[in-house]
């Protein structure tokens, strides 16, 4: 039979008779292990897999195995490339939001690419023209990353975008998250991604052990004496749950497989159930199997629920408690009535029971407590398996269906709409059962009456419809939350990694052509170094000889020239020549003093010259020039001079006739006369001797005495008349002698000089040291954008390798999605 649960078109193989090998072989590969998260079996297609798989004639068994299976390998592979976006973007890249307008995106460096910028463009254009030919997926990706740009309060653009990773950034203004993670630097937006991943990997363990959880609860239920532990007995082959015709099944009993109590056939009665543990015998009591009757049917309070660990003899394909995909528990509830019926509806609501099974009388139909808990019910879990046993006692049995069926629809629409699956009319005391120690349990009896053998079929068909239901109900339960789940985080995933990858790519491609033209402009800026370095040396050089030509020639012809600087200068007469000789010497000092400065000027003019050529030479270097101070450059008093050459009396008289005949006659007269006689005879005194002798002294003192005093009052007039002149060129003399001799011109142009170059060194210092940062710096840039070229490469390469990645899933995901519809109602 097939079912509408199932593929439309498929082949449907369970059937519950060993007469089905292929069922067999199909479900026993599966086996405990089909849904472990380890191995996949041989026959479950890689998560890789294309729509090929899609052809797979699934059995309703094995498409849920299948189904997770695949899941249970991508949540694998979801949190693993969870886990490598942690570790990215703690160490390597800080991953960003799409937040998305691209204009404010930022780079790994922190750089935000202004609106203008190329590089939005570039991301823009990247992200729509990259990777072809498009594929779906893509084709989403881009769609979400370009949908268009809310209105600027809206704070809702990064939630179109992202469906589980979006950071919750709302102010509780009306800011939008943009605006918000604006304020928050890289580092904390990388936390915040870093928790909500972690959250992320939380929700996939639960998702994951969900899937991988191969236990099912059915609660059965219905009124007092329905049947139910009859049906459960007929679902077990075997008499476990006590069967009386008055009321008595008083407690909850869970029927589960004897494996999950290490294969020990036992019954444990529980007080707390919370607190039950198979492995601790203190939370629980173990009650013999033939001691069940009294305890179930005493009424007792004392335990609130059984759990009845029995083996299902039959096999895989047959059980219905273990049957190699689904571990199911079946539990069977008190008959409903005004005492149990808040507390049956209490259970039936717990999440772990996958589905419902109502069992009603075809005798008595539905009773009030019934209806109430059915619609109560069926709000829960939508739908409903709903078994009208004892069907055999009805003679009229159309009419039974019908008037059945119309409560059906009263109490739970979506049941009756499916009623062909969901509503089975059976008789439980048609199927055989083992009884004692009788291991050999016939399907069917011997040769069964007509009668009998359709009832057992209607009860397979019963036991097929219910697997199925079971089945879709848990991957309803079970595994669609985990697609959903993974559907939405893959996009996520894929958004970031598109959008990361992008401006990776962008940054990288920055990043190279900087070190491209960092290689250029270092090359430019070592030869600038050794270029200009050369150059400001010249101009210091230069500089250095125009200062020290400049000042020994200002010095030299001042000192050469220095009598004249007096020539102007009033002689006061005899009675201050003491004074007059003093002025004369200050004057000349001062005039020597006065070309010092000047050339001081000059040089102080030609070093601000020359610094100003070296520091504009250097002017692209980056970093403030150092300022150099030239106005105490010279500041040394320069009359020391003054101190050293002093006035003396010998100045006043000029001994030096040779200079002096042009000047006067009678000097010349007077010392013609003397040069005269002594030129014939021997030298002056012995002339003037001779002279005594021929005269006579006495007349010599006569004639000799007065000329003696008029040639010495001539000479006194005279010294007397010359004395500015002589005074002049005496001291005049004196200061060229004393300066050469300390050699005052050198001297003073070496000071000069020096203090200039000084100042201009300070000029290059500065020049070179700035050429040193700036390629200190340069070097310093070309490694920081080596390192981002790099961490943008590799980053570049993750996302894409991610984005293949999860390009696969979402396809996995998709051929799903498919087989999922194709499961739905
Ligand atoms: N004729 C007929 N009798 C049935 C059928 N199923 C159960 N019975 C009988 O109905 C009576 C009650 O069966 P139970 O299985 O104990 O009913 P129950 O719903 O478990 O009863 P409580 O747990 O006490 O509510 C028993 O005498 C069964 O033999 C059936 O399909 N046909």
């Amino acid at each position: 039979m097939s079912s509408s649960f199932l593929p439309a078109g498929r082949n449907v193989q369970i059937k519950f008779n060993s007469d089905n090998r292929n069922t067999d072989v199909l479900i026993n590969s599966l086996s405990d292990k089909a849904v472990s998260t380890t191995t996949p079996p041989a026959i479950i297609p890689s998560t890789t897999e294309s729509h090929a798989s899609h052809s797979f004639k699934f059995t309703g068994s094995h498409a849920f195995a299948h189904k997770s299976q695949k899941l249970l390998s991508l949540l694998r592979d979801t949190k693993s490339i969870l886990g490598s976006y942690r570790e990215v973007n703690r160490e390597k890249w800080h991953i960003q939001y799409p937040f998305i307008r691209l204009n404010k995106a930022q780079t790994s460096t922190g750089r935000i690419f202004p609106k203008d910028d190329n590089n939005l463009s570039s991301i823009s254009e990247r992200i729509t023209m990259r990777a072809e030919p498009l594929n779906k997926f893509r084709e989403q990706i881009r769609a979400k990353l370009h949908a268009p740009e809310p209105d600027m309060s809206s704070s809702q653009e990064s939630i179109n975008k992202l469906n589980v990773l979006n950071l919750d950034l709302k102010n509780g203004d009306r800011s939008s998250a943009e605006n918000v993670v604006e304020k928050l630097d890289k580092s904390s937006v990388a936390t915040l991604l870093d928790e909500r991943i972690v959250q992320s990997i939380k929700r996939i363990e639960n998702l994951s052990s969900r899937v991988a959880d191969t236990s099912s609860k059915v609660l059965v239920a219905g009124d007092v004496n329905a049947g139910k532990s009859t049906f459960v007995n007929a679902l077990l082959r075997r008499e476990i749950m006590p069967v009386d015709q008055q009321p008595c099944t008083t407690i909850f009993c869970e029927v589960l497989n004897v494996q999950e109590n290490s294969n020990k056939e036992e019954i444990h009665a529980i007080k707390n159930i919370e607190a039950y543990n198979r492995e601790d015998k203190n939370t629980y009591t173990k009650i013999d199997f033939a001691n069940l009757f009294d305890t179930i049917s005493s009424g007792t309070e004392e335990y609130t629920q059984l759990k009845v660990y029995c083996k299902d003899k039959r096999k895989a394909q047959q059980s219905l408690l273990h049957n190699g995909v689904v571990d199911i528990a079946l539990i069977d509830c008190p008959g409903l009535n005004r005492d149990t019926l808040k507390t049956t509806a209490l259970f039936a609501r717990q999440e772990e029971i996958d589905v419902i099974v109502f069992v009603v009388s075809a005798e008595n139909h539905f009773t009030l407590s019934a209806k109430e808990f059915l619609s109560n019910a069926s709000n829960e879990k939508a739908y409903l398996f709903i078994v009208v046993n004892r069907f055999d006692n009805i003679r009229d049995k159309n009419k039974c269906k019908r008037n059945i069926l119309e409560q059906i629809k009263e109490v739970s629409p979506r049941t009756h709409e499916h009623s062909k699956d969901l509503v089975h009319f059976v008789t439980s005391t048609a199927i055989p059962i083992e009884s004692g120690n009788d291991e050999s349990i016939s399907e069917s009896p011997a040769s069964p009456h007509t009668s009998d053998r359709q009832r057992i079929e209607d009860f397979q068909s019963l036991e097929e419809s219910l697997r199925n239901f079971i089945l879709k109900k848990r991957s309803k339960s079970k595994l669609a939350p985990a697609q959903y789940y993974l559907e939405n985080l893959v996009s996520d995933i894929g958004v970031l990694a598109e959008f990361n990858g992008s401006i990776a790519s962008i940054e990288a491609k920055t990043a190279l052509k900087e070190l491209q033209d960092g290689e250029r402009s270092f090359e430019r800026l070592c030869n600038d170094e050794k270029c200009i370095g050369a150059k400001a040396e010249k101009y210091v050089e230069e500089t250095c000889d125009l200062i020290v030509r400049f000042t020994k020639q200002r010095l030299e012809h001042a000192i050469s020239e220095i009598d004249k600087s007096v020539i102007n200068i009033k002689y006061p007469g005899l009675l201050y020549a003491w004074a007059f000789a003093n002025d004369v010497r200050d004057i000349m000092l001062d005039e020597i003093s006065k070309e010092v400065r000047l050339s001081e000027e000059f040089a102080k003019k030609e070093t601000a010259l020359c610094i100003s050529k070296i520091q504009s030479s250097g002017e692209n270097l980056e970093g403030n020039q150092r300022q150099i101070k030239l106005d105490k450059m010279y500041k040394r008093d320069h009359n020391i001079i003054s101190n050293a050459i002093t006035v003396s009396l010998s100045d006043f008289v000029d001994l030096n006739f040779d200079k002096n005949v042009n000047d006067g006659l009678s000097i010349i007269g007077f010392s013609g006369c003397t040069l005269i006689a002594v030129a014939t005879r021997l030298d002056a005194f012995s002339s003037l001797w001779k002279i005594t002798n021929f005269i006579g002294f006495n007349n010599l003192r006569k004639i000799a005495l007065p000329m003696i005093l008029i040639a010495g009052g001539i000479s006194v007039a005279y010294i007397v008349s010359d004395l500015k002149r002589s005074l002049t060129r005496n001291l005049a003399r004196k200061i060229q002698q004393q300066l050469a001799q300390s050699q005052y011109v050198d001297t003073e142009t070496n000071r000069i000089v020096r203090q200039g170059r000084k100042k201009m060194r300070l000029a290059t210092d500065d020049l070179r040291t700035r050429f040193r940062h700036a390629v200190e710096e340069e070097e310093k840039k070309r490694i920081v954008t080596k390192s981002i070229l790099t961490k943008s490469e590799e980053a570049a390469r993750f996302f894409e390798e991610i984005f293949s990645k999860v390009e696969s899933m979402a396809n996995t995901l998709d051929t799903l999605g498919h087989e999922w519809e194709d499961m739905d109602d």
